[in-house]
C-alpha cells in the first residue's frame, strides 16, 4: 500500500493565498501549490521557496511550489481560490463583481480540466455571488463548492465577545447566518460562552454594538490597512475548513452553500451551518428562526440574489 500525501491547490499568491499555503503547510495537512498569473511567475515561485525555507525551522514537512501552470495542480485533493481584486476603503465587496466574475470563471475552467475530483472552496469577493459563478462553471455537484465567509464573520463575532467579557475565546460559541455583507445574520440567540447564553452576560445595548460591528468587521479592516483588505483571519478560516475536509471532522461550520429550498431559498448561495466533512457539505442545518431573524436572513439574501443578477454566467 502506498500512502499518497493529500494535494492542496491555492490560486491566487497575494496576501490571502500566501498566508493560507504557509498556515497549510505549517499544519502539514498536505502539499500545496500556489498558483497566479504567468506574468507573476517568479514572485509566486519565490513566495513557495521562501515558505519552504522555513520548513526546517518550524519542523515541518509539506512540500510547497509555486507555479502559473494548472498541470502542476493536476489530481489536488482541494482547490482553493483568492484570485481577484481586494478592496480599497470607500468601496464595497460588491463594487469587485465585474472584475472578480470574469476571474473565477477562468481559474474555474482550469480547475475542471485538472482537478476534476476536487473539492474547491471560494474565497474571493463578492463571494457569495463568486461562490455561484463558481458551481455554474465548474458543474460539480453541490456539496463539492463552498464558500468561504461564516468563519471568519463568526470568528470576528467571538473575539468581540471574547473581549467584551475579557474571557477566554476558546469558550465562546456562535454564528453568522447569511450572506458575506453589511446585513450579515450574528445570531443572538445561538451565542453562548461556556454554555451560557450572551444575552444574560452582556448589555442589550452591548451586544447590538458587538453585532453590528460584526457586520462591518471586513470593513474596520480595510480602513486600518489602507491599501488591501485582512488576510491573517481569512487565512485561518480557509485552514480549519480544509482541515474539516482532509480529516473528515464533520465540524459543524458555518459556510456559504448551495440552497435547494432550505430557509424558503431556491438556486442561491448563502451562509448557513453544515456538517463539513470527507465530502465536502455533507449537511445543511436548517434551524428555527424567530420572524426577525427570518428577516434579516431575507434581506441579506435579497442583497446576495442582485450580486448575483449581474454575473453573468
Ligand atoms: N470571503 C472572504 O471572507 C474574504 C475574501 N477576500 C477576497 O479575496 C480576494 C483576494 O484577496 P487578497 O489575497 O488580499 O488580494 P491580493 O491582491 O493580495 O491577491 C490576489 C491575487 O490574485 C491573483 N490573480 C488575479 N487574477 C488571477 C488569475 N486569473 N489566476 C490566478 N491568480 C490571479 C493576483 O495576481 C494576486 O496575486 C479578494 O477578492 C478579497 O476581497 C479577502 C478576505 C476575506
Ligand atoms: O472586507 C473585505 O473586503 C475582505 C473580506 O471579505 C473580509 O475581510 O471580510
Amino acid at each position: 500500500m502506498t500512502i499518497q500525501r493529500k494535494k492542496i491547490t491555492v490560486v491566487g499568491a497575494g496576501f490571502t493565498g500566501a498566508t493560507t499555503a504557509l498556515m497549510l503547510a505549517q499544519k502539514e495537512l498536505g502539499d500545496v501549490v500556489l498558483v497566479d498569473i504567468p506574468q507573476l511567475e517568479n514572485p509566486t515561485k519565490g513566495k513557495a521557496l521562501d515558505m519552504l525555507e522555513a520548513s526546517p525551522v518550524q519542523g515541518f514537512d509539506s512540500n510547497i511550489i509555486g507555479t502559473s501552470n494548472y498541470e502542476d495542480a493536476a489530481g489536488s485533493d482541494i482547490v482553493i481560490i483568492t484570485a481577484g481584486i481586494a478592496r480599497k476603503p470607500g468601496m464595497s465587496r460588491d463594487d469587485l463583481v465585474n472584475t472578480n466574475a470574469g476571474i473565477v470563471k477562468s481559474v474555474c475552467e482550469n480547475v475542471k480540466k485538472y482537478c476534476p475530483d476536487s473539492i474547491v472552496i471560494i474565497l474571493s469577493n463578492p463571494v457569495d455571488a463568486m461562490t455561484y459563478a463558481a458551481y455554474k462553471t465548474l458543474g460539480f455537484p453541490k456539496n463539492r463548492v463552498i464558500g468561504q465567509s461564516g468563519v471568519l464573520d463568526t470568528a470576528r463575532y467571538c473575539t468581540f465577545i471574547a473581549q467584551e467579557l475579557n474571557v477566554s475565546v476558546e469558550d465562546v460559541r456562535g454564528f453568522v447566518l447569511g450572506g458575506h455583507g453589511d446585513d450579515m445574520v450574528p445570531l443572538v440567540r445561538y451565542s453562548s460562552v461556556g454554555g451560557i447564553p450572551i444575552d444574560t452576560l452582556i448589555p442589550a445595548d452591548r451586544i447590538e454594538s458587538i453585532v453590528q460591528r460584526t457586520r462591518v468587521g471586513g470593513g474596520e479592516i480595510v480602513n486600518l490597512l489602507g491599501n488591501g483588505s485582512a488576510y491573517y483571519a481569512p487565512a485561518a478560516s480557509l485552514v480549519q475548513m480544509t482541515e474539516a475536509i482532509l480529516k473528515d471532522k464533520k465540524r459543524i461550520i458555518p459556510v456559504i452553500a448551495y440552497l435547494e429550498g432550505e430557509y424558503g431559498y431556491n438556486d442561491l448561495f448563502l451562509g448557513v451551518p453544515t456538517i463539513l466533512g470527507g465530502n465536502g457539505i455533507e449537511k445543511v442545518f436548517e434551524l428555527e428562526l424567530t420572524p426577525e431573524e427570518k428577516a434579516g436572513l431575507d434581506k441579506s439574501a435579497d442583497s446576495v440574489r442582485n450580486v448575483i443578477s449581474v454575473v453573468t454566467i
